[in-house]
C-alpha cells in the first residue's frame, strides 16, 4: 500500500477523556472480514468522521460500538464501557441514528417521539418492555405532544408533521425523524450512520446545525457519511476507510496535505497533442474525457515536500510547451489539493496495489466523463470510468 499512513499506531494508547475507543478491532461475517484491524478515538465533545468506499467497513464499525455485535477482534469501550457486555449502563448515554430507522407507519410522528423517549426514559430504569404490547402501553402513557417532544420536532424541522402519520412522510423527513428520535434524550455520546442521506440543501443544513449544537453541549459524536464537505465542515478529526482499513486518519488539514497540489486544464477532445503532453516533475498527465463538454481535462497531482515551488515551475514548463506548440490551455488552474482528491486517492491506490479488482490504478469519474489513473510514465488514454466494488 504506497498511500501515505497518518494513522495513530493500532491499540494507541487512549487520552483519560476519551469517550470511543477502538484498538485493533476486527469483524467478520462468516469467513468475510469486514473490518481488519482499525484503531481510532474520540476524545469527549469531538466529532469523528468515517468516510470511505462503499463497503469499506463503517456500518459494522459503528454497530460494534453501538453494542449491536460482539467484535471478532480488538476491543472497544465508549463512555469507558464494554458496549455489547455493559449495554444496559451505556444505552440511556448514548442515541443512535441507523442507516434505516424501523418505524411504525400507522404512528403520528408526535406520537413516535413520545413512544421513543418513553422507551428511553424507561430502559435507563433498567426496565425495557419487550415485544409490542410493551411498547403500545408505553404509547399509552406518552400520547401527548408535550414541550420537549415539540421542542425535539421543531429542531428536526418536523414542527408542521407532528400529526402526520410516519408512512406519509418523505424520504428526507423519516431521516429528520430518525434524527430527532437520536438526539431527543441528549445523549452524551450520538452515533449518525449516514444521517443527511436523502435530504434536500436546506434540511441538511439544519442538520448540520443541529448536530454542531449538540457538540457545542459537550456530546461525542461519530459520523458516517459519503458527503465530503459533510466531514469537511462538521469532523475534528476523519478516518478514510476502504476495504477494512483505515487508510488515512487525522484533521481535515493533515489528511489533504498528502493530496499536493493539482494543476489540470482542457485540450479539444480529440487532439493530436495528448501523445506529446510532457511529464511535470516526473509526474505524467491523467486524461479524463469530459463527455458532453467534448473536451478532455489533462491534471497533474504534485505531492511531496515543496509541492508549491514545483508547481511553479511545471506551470512555466507547460505554457512554454503549449507557445511551442500554438495550443490554448483553456481553464489552466492551479489548486491545493482537496477531501475529494484523499479520498480518490485511497480508492485509485488501494486498487493500484492489487486490493479490489486487481486491475490497474483506478480513478471514479465525476459526472459524464471517467478517468483512469495509471501507474506508467507517459499519458494516460481516457476511458470510461469503473467502480472500485
Ligand atoms: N450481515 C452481513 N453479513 C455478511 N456480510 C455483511 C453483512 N453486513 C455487511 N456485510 C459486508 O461487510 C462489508 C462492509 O459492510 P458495511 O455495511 O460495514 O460497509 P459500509 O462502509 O458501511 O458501506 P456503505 O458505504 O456502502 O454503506 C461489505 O462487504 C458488506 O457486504
Amino acid at each position: 500500500m504506497r498511500t501515505p499512513q497518518v494513522t495513530d499506531p493500532p491499540g494507541a494508547a487512549a487520552g483519560l477523556d476519551d469517550v470511543i475507543e477502538v484498538g485493533g478491532l476486527r469483524q467478520a461475517y462468516g469467513d468475510f472480514e469486514a473490518v481488519r484491524g482499525v484503531s481510532f478515538t474520540v476524545p469527549r465533545g469531538e466529532l469523528f468522521a468515517l468516510l470511505g468506499t462503499n463497503g469499506a467497513g463503517k456500518t459494522t464499525t459503528v454497530e460494534v460500538l453501538e453494542g449491536f455485535r460482539a467484535p471478532t477482534g480488538g476491543s472497544v469501550r465508549v463512555l469507558g464501557l464494554d458496549p455489547v457486555g455493559q449495554r444496559g449502563k451505556l444505552r440511556p448515554r448514548v442515541g443512535i441514528m441507523l442507516q434505516e430507522g424501523g418505524f411504525l407507519g400507522d404512528l403520528t410522528v408526535a406520537e413516535t417521539i413520545g413512544l421513543w423517549e418513553g422507551l428511553s426514559r424507561d430502559v435507563s430504569r433498567a426496565q425495557a418492555p419487550s415485544g409490542t404490547s410493551g411498547a403500545f402501553a408505553l404509547l399509552g402513557r406518552h400520547r401527548g405532544t408535550d414541550a420537549r417532544t415539540m421542542a425535539a420536532l421543531e429542531a428536526a424541522g418536523l414542527g408542521r408533521k407532528a400529526r402526520t402519520r410516519v408512512r406519509q412522510l418523505s424520504g428526507g423527513q423519516r431521516r429528520r425523524l430518525d434524527l430527532a428520535l437520536a438526539v431527543i434524550s441528549r445523549p452524551e455520546v450520538l452515533f449518525l450512520d449516514e444521517p443527511t442521506t436523502g435530504m434536500d440543501p436546506e434540511a441538511r443544513r439544519a442538520t448540520w446545525k443541529v448536530i454542531e449544537d449538540l457538540r457545542a453541549g459537550g456530546t461525542t459524536v461519530l459520523l458516517t457519511t459519503h458527503y465530503l464537505e459533510e466531514a469537511e465542515r462538521l469532523a475534528n478529526r476523519l478516518a478514510i476507510m476502504h476495504e477494512g482499513r483505515i487508510h488515512l486518519q487525522g484533521t481535515v488539514e493533515e489528511v489533504v496535505a498528502g493530496s499536493g497540489d493539482r494543476i489540470s486544464f482542457r485540450l479539444p477532445g480529440i487532439s493530436w497533442a495528448f501523445g506529446e503532453l510532457p511529464s511535470l516533475d516526473g509526474v505524467a498527465p491523467v486524461l479524463t474525457y469530459g463527455g458532453g463538454t467534448g473536451a478532455t481535462e489533462v491534471a497533474y497531482t504534485l505531492t511531496g515536500a515543496g509541492a508549491e515551488a514545483r508547481a511553479h515551475a511545471a506551470v512555466r514548463r507547460l505554457l512554454a510547451w503549449a507557445d511551442a506548440r500554438d495550443e490554448t490551455l483553456e481553464r489552466l488552474t492551479v489548486r491545493r489539493g482537496t477531501l475529494e482528491d484523499a479520498f480518490m486517492r485511497v480508492a485509485g491506490e488501494a486498487l493500484a496495489a492489487g486490493e479490489g479488482t486487481g486491475a490497474g490504478g483506478v480513478v471514479q469519474g465525476t459526472g459524464a466523463g471517467g478517468a483512469v489513473q495509471g501507474a506508467g510514465d507517459g499519458p494516460v488514454a481516457a476511458g470510461p470510468a469503473r467502480r472500485g466494488e
